[in-house]
């Protein structure tokens, strides 16, 4: 596969959010920038056992990627559908890859030439499964299990079904190479599994957490299989851990910058929500993703940004008013693309019954980029500090930016927030509920105590 060769980079405009703090706000953060991205370099701040992502991007062989391209490709052979199964760190960097570059209505087109990717193991819907299981009964279908834990119950449920639908169809034979596992290289049910049953897995390695794992497998493969390009990914990633690098000045470090604006929003500024916001649906998963890496690595010890996500523009007729008038605690990052992937022309038409005629002969885009730019002031003017991300293209390359630059910037956002960015404990409190409700074996007392309070 050709790896595109270009000059062209994302972008960062903080300018319309400087506006809303006091002069040189941003600039102020210089040092402690610095002191956070030595420790990340360093390895000296808090969670420094899960800096396995830092130099991901750059330590990525072709030998490597050549791999997963070989299982993918086994895959892509044998199967009209693979079943990506993860959740959260396991599952949204692969789906906002995936999505980002795929057709808006990939399940709809008989597309012989890439399998249909369908996401499960995200949820516990009794009618998903259910459905999700009928669709794929006359289905030669393959199955990738990705779970760090190999323990995650809506995944490990979730990939029971499957495994043995799988089986029944195909048999035990055909099924063992049509399922991989990807998951830690020793603990948890998935690699037991995988092992006992001779799949072929990948490692999840120890120390990349899960929401900081969509350059390793758990993400590369699914998209290889969906049919793109991983080389370009792992590339632009690469280049962009180059210009977010600790020796990069604070003028010219996008990673550095973004971190520090948002910081000094939240602290100065009482900006407590950050929407990100795009104006191509097909971002809709690069912002879930987002919010899965800022939302667990910030928010703790009663601290954090919370970080929401917008499509528009067709949020702007559902949240539009709230972010135009309501309570004055938000800032909006805007994702923009710079060029769409396809032209379309909006006609002529004689009798003008809709009133566009004066839109005739613009591209759909450039009305597209004046309701960004329009958003865009409007939400200043009415309050709503603004950060810009300027893509290029939705290309691999351009998302493998993209993922480095929001990995880079958050780690240091929460070094700077003072927070360890890379646990999240607070995510164990529901399930110690859920599987005493359950009565899991192990967890007797914590039954007993919780059917007390019911
Ligand atoms: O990959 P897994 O071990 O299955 O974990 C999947 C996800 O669920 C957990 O509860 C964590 O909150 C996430 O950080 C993780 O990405």
């Amino acid at each position: 596969m050709q790896i595109q060769t270009t000059m062209k980079s994302i972008t960062l405009d903080i300018t319309k959010a400087e506006q809303f703090l006091a002069k040189g706000a941003v600039e102020a953060y210089e040092s402690k920038v610095k002191a956070a991205q030595e420790a990340l370099e360093n390895g000296t701040c808090a969670g420094n056992d899960f800096l396995g992502w830092l130099h991901l991007p750059s330590s990525i062989t072709d030998d490597f990627l050549n791999e997963i391209q070989a299982v993918a490709d086994t895959l892509r052979k044998k199967c009209e559908v693979v079943v990506v199964a993860g959740i959260g760190g396991s599952y949204l960097g692969a789906r906002a890859v995936i999505e980002a570059l795929g057709n808006s209505f990939a399940w709809l087109i008989d597309d012989r030439t890439n399998p249909t990717i369908l996401f499960a193991g995200n949820n516990i819907g009794e009618d998903y499964l259910y459905e999700l299981t009928t669709y794929l009964k006359d289905k030669k279908f393959g199955v990738i299990n990705i779970s760090k834990s190999g323990t995650t119950t809506e995944t490990a449920l979730t990939f029971r079904l499957l495994k043995k639908q799988c089986e029944a169809q195909r048999g035990k034979e055909e099924a063992r190479d049509v399922i991989v596992a990807v998951t830690d290289a020793k603990k948890g049910a998935a690699r037991t599994c995988a092992d006992k049953e001779g799949y072929k897995s990948f490692v999840i390695p120890d120390n990349v957490g899960g929401r900081f794992s969509v350059l390793t497998p758990v993400g590369l493969l699914p998209i290889a299989c969906a049919g793109f390009d991983m080389k370009a990914l792992v590339k632009g990633a690469a280049d962009m851990e180059k210009a977010c690098g600790k020796d990069v000045p604070f003028a010219e470090n996008m990673a550095a910058r973004y971190a520090a604006t948002r910081q000094a929003l939240y602290t100065q500024a009482g900006k407590k929500i950050e929407i990100v916001a795009n104006f191509q649906p097909k971002l809709h998963f690069m912002a879930e993703w987002w919010k899965q890496l800022y939302g667990e690595s910030e928010g703790k010890e009663l601290k954090g940004i919370f970080p929401a996500a917008c499509d528009f523009t067709t949020d702007l007729h559902s949240m539009g008013q709230w972010i135009q008038e309501g309570e004055r605690s938000i800032f909006e990052t805007v994702i923009s693309v710079e060029t769409p992937r396809y032209e379309l022309d909006f006609p002529h038409d004689d009798e003008n019954l809709d009133g566009l005629n004066f839109l005739e002969g613009k591209r759909v885009d450039e009305v597209n980029k004046m309701a960004e730019l329009g958003t865009r002031m409007a939400h200043v003017d009415g309050g709503v500090p603004n950060i810009l991300i300027n893509m290029p293209e939705l290309t691999e390359y351009y998302l493998g930016q993209l993922i480095y630059f929001f990995e880079r910037a958050c780690g240091v956002s929460g070094l700077l927030q003072g927070v360890n960015p890379f646990n999240q404990p607070g995510v164990e409190a529901y399930k110690k509920n859920m599987f005493a409700l359950l009565d899991k074996p192990g967890y007797e007392a914590e039954s007993k105590a919780i059917r007390e309070r019911l």
